[in-house]
């Protein structure tokens, strides 16, 4: 049993993988993190456990009295210059956020040759594989951070519920098409340039609590994987112990 956690800076994420197949999800808010505790109370203990946290030491802090109840060592995953089949680009590997990292690891064991991948996320990430070399990637504030944004950044502008629109004609509908195109621009504009580089069309790989709402607009075909974060640890930690 693997317990894989992905503490994000908006939530965290777990799953308990039995080696064949996910067992559970859960996610809960950092602020809910009672409701982390509560699930694990109810589940196996797992023989290993591996967390990726780019949310800070706090949340580190918060989540280490949760984790001592297993009397194992949590396996912290962070960025290396490789690492089951991927190669990093990054000039200092570690400075890649782990989650990014174990996702461009995830989508690797998932089969994929040419991606690219976007984790849309408190941030937004869309990191390029090419055969397992991760050439780099680019990061952008999330679908929720530009509304607010905005709204912080400007006398008039509210955060409304606004509809997606090719050609707006009101505010709310502007502020809510302007935020998916500025994140669906950047993904089509990467991958025609992926595409390019490759010679082949790649896989576009998308997960993140955002994911599901920004498909209809990317480029089709594409592969909405739920926790793709969560593939990349249990992989790191299968990989690691063989
Ligand atoms: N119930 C929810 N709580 C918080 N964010 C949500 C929820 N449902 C969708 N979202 C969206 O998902 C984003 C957070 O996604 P997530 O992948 O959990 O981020 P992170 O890994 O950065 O913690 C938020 O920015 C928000 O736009
Ligand atoms: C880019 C991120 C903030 C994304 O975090 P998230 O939206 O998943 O909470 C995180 O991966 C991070 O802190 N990265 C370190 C810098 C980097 O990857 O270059
Ligand atoms: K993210």
């Amino acid at each position: 049993m693997i317990l894989a956690i992905d503490a994000g800076n908006t939530r965290i994420k777990w799953g308990l993988h039995d080696g064949l197949t996910w067992l559970v999800h859960g996610q809960c808010a950092h602020r809910e993190i009672a409701e982390f505790e509560r699930a694990l109370d109810k589940l196996p203990a797992p023989q290993r456990i591996v967390l990726s946290n780019v949310a800070g030491a706090q949340l580190q802090a918060a989540l280490e009295p949760g984790l001592a109840r297993y009397a194992i060592s949590v396996q912290q995953v962070t960025a290396r210059a490789s690492q089951c089949g991927v190669r990093n680009a990054y000039a200092a590997p570690a400075q890649l956020g782990a989650d990014r990292w174990a996702a461009l690891i995830g989508a690797h064991h998932l089969g994929a040759g040419t991606a690219l991948v976007v984790n849309a996320g408190t941030a937004i990430t869309v990191d390029a594989l090419h055969q397992g070399d991760f050439l780099g990637g680019i990061i952008l504030p999330g679908y929720r951070m530009m509304g607010s944004m905005l709204q912080q950044g400007t006398a008039g502008l509210a955060n409304d519920s606004g509809r997606f629109s090719a050609w707006p004609d009101n505010t709310a509908d502007a502020l809510e098409s302007g935020r998916i195109l500025a994140i669906t621009g950047a993904v089509a504009l990467l991958h025609a340039q992926l595409a390019h580089h490759a010679g082949s069309m790649p896989e576009l790989m998308v997960s993140g609590g955002d994911g599901a709402r920004l498909a209809t607009h990317l480029p089709q075909p594409l592969r909405l994987v739920e926790n793709l974060v969560l593939e990349g640890l249990r992989t790191i930690a299968h990989e690691e112990y063989l």
